[in-house]
């Protein structure tokens, strides 16, 4: 069979890795593809210190990769959704497959993308998009295909569950880990993406796309990030029995779909409470497997790159005929399927906030929660420090409505006993692991 010729368009961390990959592993991936795929082009600024490029065609314009007649299968790798998505649409245009790690572009421009490699017949390829080295892209649209997705809960973002890590295990500083995560090539080009919470919501807008046949749409992903997740409250939900992990969680329920990312307080016995590092894993319930978990590198140069490769390899199979599993845009939209508004999510709650140290404030609290028909679980009430006359107050409820917790949560900040702002995390027991 004729070999398959890759272009790779940007020659940063995963371009690199995977130009290293590819090379190092040659006769193995080959002789899996059953038959030969070599990089013949690469598209990059500046040549990378790890990749020696000889006997390869390099072109400072990305562009001319996408133009080169010889090449079948254009690799996007630059990261970010202006240059990228022309990049993109340009190389469909061209009648090539496209395999990318973008889940930027993904996210916000899939539908658009999807659609014009429908009607060019080319397949685009996202694997690295989602927990990096995991193959949970190929769990959920082969391995699962059989299955109703109940709900699926992810650690998805590895600078973020690595600085959470460092935090919770060595007590460092936000700011040094994320530095940290910068050097090792885990964060991305703008780091705000991984610390607020944005680029999990990337992936969980393309998890709950496949999980649910609902169409890409970050802009309806709830959002929030670690940057407010202080060390005292690891040490309280520790003190609970459970540990704060960023989560981005898809759930079916009776009203529509959940897409939501955020801190959560994870039970500690859960596999994802044990979950550290730059480690991804990814916890998915469907009505007959029951529960399976993913776990593995979210992040990294080779690991990215062996994600990017299985997905040039499954279109390397495919090249000459049919591909064998639609790619996203050729889903059938499930019809009828809303998204859930936060409101309307219902969880359990951990709240943190700052009261006086007089008899009755306990009394008061529970009572405007009581009144909104929110039941406590368990509290934590410190001494007050000396010279202090204000006290922390730990608070664990049963599950309620959201918005019904926004009005207690209203009414309890404006309690002359209540200082300052109501710290809350949502809690999620992630039962049937
Ligand atoms: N770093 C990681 O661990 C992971 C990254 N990704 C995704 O992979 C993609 C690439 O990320 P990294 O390799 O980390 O980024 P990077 O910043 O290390 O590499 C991007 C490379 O593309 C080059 N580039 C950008 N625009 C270009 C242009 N117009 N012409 C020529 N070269 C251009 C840059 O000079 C740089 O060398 C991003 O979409 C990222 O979200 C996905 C999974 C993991
Ligand atoms: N910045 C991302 C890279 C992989 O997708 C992360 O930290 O997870
Ligand atoms: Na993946």
């Amino acid at each position: 069979m004729k070999p398959v010729n890759v272009g790779i368009c940007g020659l940063g961390t995963v371009g690199s890795g995977t130009f290293n990959v590819l090379n190092r592993n040659n006769a193995t991936i080959d002789r899996r593809t059953g038959r030969e795929v070599r990089i013949t082009h690469v598209g990059a600024r500046r040549d990378h210190p790890d990749c020696d490029l000889s006997g390869v065609r390099v072109s400072r314009d990305i562009f001319d990769v996408v133009r080169d007649p010889d090449v079948h299968i254009v690799v996007e790798l630059i990261g970010g959704t202006d240059t990228a998505l022309e990049l993109v649409l340009a190389a469909i245009a061209e009648g090539k497959h496209v395999v990318t790690a973008n889940k930027a572009l993904i996210a916000q421009h899939g539908n658009e993308i999807f659609k014009a490699a429908e009607d060019k017949g080319v397949t685009v390829a996202f694997e690295a998009s989602v927990a990096g080295g995991i193959p949970i892209i190929k769990a959920l649209r082969e391995g699962l295909v059989a299955n109703e997705i109940d709900w699926l809960a992810g650690i998805i973002n590895g600078t973020g569950n690595f600085i959470l890590t460092e935090m919770q295990q060595k007590g460092r500083l936000f700011d040094d880990v994320l530095k940290e995560a910068q050097e090792l090539g885990y964060a991305e080009a703008d780091p705000t993406f991984d610390v607020e919470g944005i680029d999990a919501a990337h992936k969980l807008t393309i998890l709950a796309s496949i999980a649910y046949g609902v169409p890409l749409q970050f802009e309806s992903v709830y959002t929030e990030g670690i940057s407010l997740v202080t060390p005292e409250d690891v040490r309280y939900a520790e003190e609970l029995g459970y540990r704060i992990k960023h989560l981005g969680i898809a759930r079916r329920g009776t009203e529509g779909v959940e897409m939501r990312v955020h801190p959560t307080l994870v039970p500690e016995s859960r596999l994802l409470a044990n979950v550290n590092g730059v480690l991804n894993a990814v916890l998915v319930h469907g009505d007959a497997v029951g529960s399976t978990l993913y776990y593995g590198p979210g992040a990294g140069a080779e690991a990215t790159a062996s994600s990017v490769i299985a997905d040039i390899v499954d279109v390397a199979r495919e090249v000459d005929s049919r591909h064998a599993v639609p790619h996203l845009g050729n889903h059938t939209w499930a019809e009828g399927l809303d998204v859930v508004p936060m409101a309307s999510v219902e969880t359990s709650y951990y709240l943190r906030m700052q009261v006086t140290d007089e008899v009755g404030v306990m009394a008061r609290i529970a009572n405007i929660l009581s009144d909104s028909g929110i039941n406590i679980e368990a509290i934590i009430q410190k001494e007050p420090e000396p010279g202090d006359d204000t006290v922390p107050l730990i608070l664990l409820t049963q599950r309620v409505l959201e918005r019904e917790m926004n009005a207690a949560i209203d009414e309890l900040e404006g309690q002359t006993a209540v200082i300052g702002k109501v710290t809350r995390i949502r809690v999620e027991q992630l039962g049937g692991e």
